[in-house]
């Protein structure tokens, strides 16, 4: 049985759907059963089974080359050669780790594409200016740095109201401070838009300061799956930050660093 994402998407398009067996007191989002997926001889994922909930923000880790980017891609309807059964309910958007705008096309015309409507102006530019970059809707991808080509990707993302947000290390190709900024605007962007995620990412700390669970990829299958019981604002100093990225980086079998841990 070939994996049967609900949802037709990508970074572009988006299509509502609602699975007609989720009944409204089953709040997933979500949900993957069985999720199987090989490489010729090598199987990367073996049936995983995974539920995200209405609003909530899951982080997935896991070693490189566990399986994080197929697993998110099966969830997305990227990827038809996987087995098992995925449902999503609601608005799916995807953000990479390049930003995948198109250089042809101007930043907010890159954010609108696939879109219509009377009002699709307005809320370009609110997206726009929800990521900071209210006067950059004329600009070319080619004229942005970095950090701020990857804010219109958010932007392109958010513009669709998704209800589900799948993150594959959204902000890992940014510098220190940058990726800091990055982070701060997801944890405000969620409060307004109040949209679950999946965020794939190798970073600990990023995955505690923005995560309400955190998942452990691991031959084939959710090794690990941790709620992370911090109160926001979270900071590194917290006692329960620092021995839940303790016993994380034990799990993925990283070296502790004495004077950081
Ligand atoms: N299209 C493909 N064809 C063949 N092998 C693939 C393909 N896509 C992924 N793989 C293999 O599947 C395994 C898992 O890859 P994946 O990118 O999902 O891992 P990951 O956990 O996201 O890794 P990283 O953290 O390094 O990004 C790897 O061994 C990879 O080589």
């Amino acid at each position: 049985m070939a994996a049967r994402p609900r949802s037709e998407l990508n970074p572009a398009t988006t299509a509502p759907d609602v699975a007609p067996d989720l009944t409204a007191a089953d709040l997933a989002v979500v949900t993957a059963r069985g999720i199987t997926r090989a490489f010729g001889d090598t199987t990367v994922l073996d049936g995983v089974d995974l539920r995200i909930r209405r609003g909530e923000v899951v982080a997935l880790l896991g070693a490189s080359g566990s399986g994080k980017s197929t697993l998110l891609r099966v969830l997305a309807g990227l990827d038809s050669g996987a087995d098992g059964e995925v449902r999503t309910s609601g608005r799916t958007a995807v953000v990479f780790q390049e930003h995948r705008l198109l250089p042809w096309k101007r930043v907010a015309d890159n954010i609108a594409l696939g879109l219509r409507g009377p009002d699709l102006a307005r809320r370009t530019s609110a997206a726009l200016a929800g990521v900071g970059l209210a006067d950059r809707g004329r600009a070319w991808p080619a004229e942005l740095s970095g950090g701020q080509a990857q804010r219109v990707a958010l932007a392109r993302a958010l513009v669709r109201e998704p209800d589900i947000l799948l993150l594959d290390e959204p902000f890992a190709a940014l510098d220190a401070l940058n990726r800091l900024r990055m982070q701060a605007l997801f944890f405000r962007l969620r409060g307004e838009h109040d949209f679950a995620a999946l965020l794939v990412t190798h970073d600990v700390n990023e995955a505690l300061l923005l995560a309400d669970r955190l998942l452990v990829l691991e031959d084939g299958r959710i090794a690990e799956d941790t709620p992370v019981p911090l109160p926001h604002p979270r900071t590194q100093d917290d006692p329960g930050f620092g021995a839940l990225r303790r016993h994380l980086l034990t799990r993925l079998r990283v070296p502790l660093v004495p004077d950081r841990s």
